[in-house]
């Protein structure tokens, strides 16, 4: 992959390609996953109560593949052909594997993610995560959990590549701010791969 190129940031491992996918390839990727997928708004248990999260998500992988988010263990969804193809194009070109993928669909600048760091048992000590990006631009933030100085701000455009790995998550976190801005939709793939739980 000639273009993802390592982002200078300390105590992180990040690399982007702002063009992985053709435009053409993005364009369709966007609309079927829009279209076909389950979307359903996931809740997060917050000071005792359920908070809706604001924006809709889609959890799949391979069978046994359960996540916890928020207390709650979700069954994996089966792979839908579009995404088992851009699952195996990035386990190709990456040397990773992956056999879940949680995928999200922000409506618009009120859709957001709060300030998290994929860290759950599940995914290990020192996860990979392959973010393709469709449809709107949107703005990633990094912050150091320790050194506020140490913070990157990373405009994710369509059919774009994030990959984050080796203490990316252990030493940040990450979010989705919402923005005032007038966006287009976005859906944002993060590919993952989760150990068995007993
Ligand atoms: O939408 C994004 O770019 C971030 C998604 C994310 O952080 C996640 O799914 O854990
Ligand atoms: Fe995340």
């Amino acid at each position: 992959m000639a273009s993802l190129a390592p982002i200078r940031l300390e105590g992180a491992d990040v690399a982007l390609h702002p063009a992985w996918l053709e435009p053409a390839d993005a364009d369709a990727l966007l609309c079927t996953l829009r279209d076909d997928l389950p979307w359903e708004t996931h809740h997060v248990r917050l000071f005792g109560r359920d908070v809706p999260s604001p924006r809709l998500s889609c959890w799949i992988g391979d069978a046994g593949t359960s996540y916890r988010y928020s207390g709650v263990r979700h069954q994996p969804l089966p792979w839908t052909e579009p995404l088992q193809a851009v699952r195996w194009r990035l386990e190709r070109e990456t040397g990773h594997r992956f056999n879940s993928v949680l995928a999200n669909l922000y409506r618009d600048g009120r859709d957001a993610m709060g300030w998290h760091s994929d860290d759950e048992p599940e995914l290990g000590p020192r996860p990979v995560i392959a973010s393709v990006s469709l449809g709107g631009t949107r703005r990633f933030v990094l912050k150091h959990r320790e050194v506020p100085t140490r913070k990157l701000n990373l405009p994710l455009p369509h059919g774009s590549l994030l990959l984050m790995r080796g203490d990316t998550q252990r030493n940040y976190r990450h979010a989705l701010p919402r923005t005032a801005l007038s966006v287009l939709p976005r859906i944002n793939l993060t590919f993952r791969h989760v150990h068995a739980t007993p």
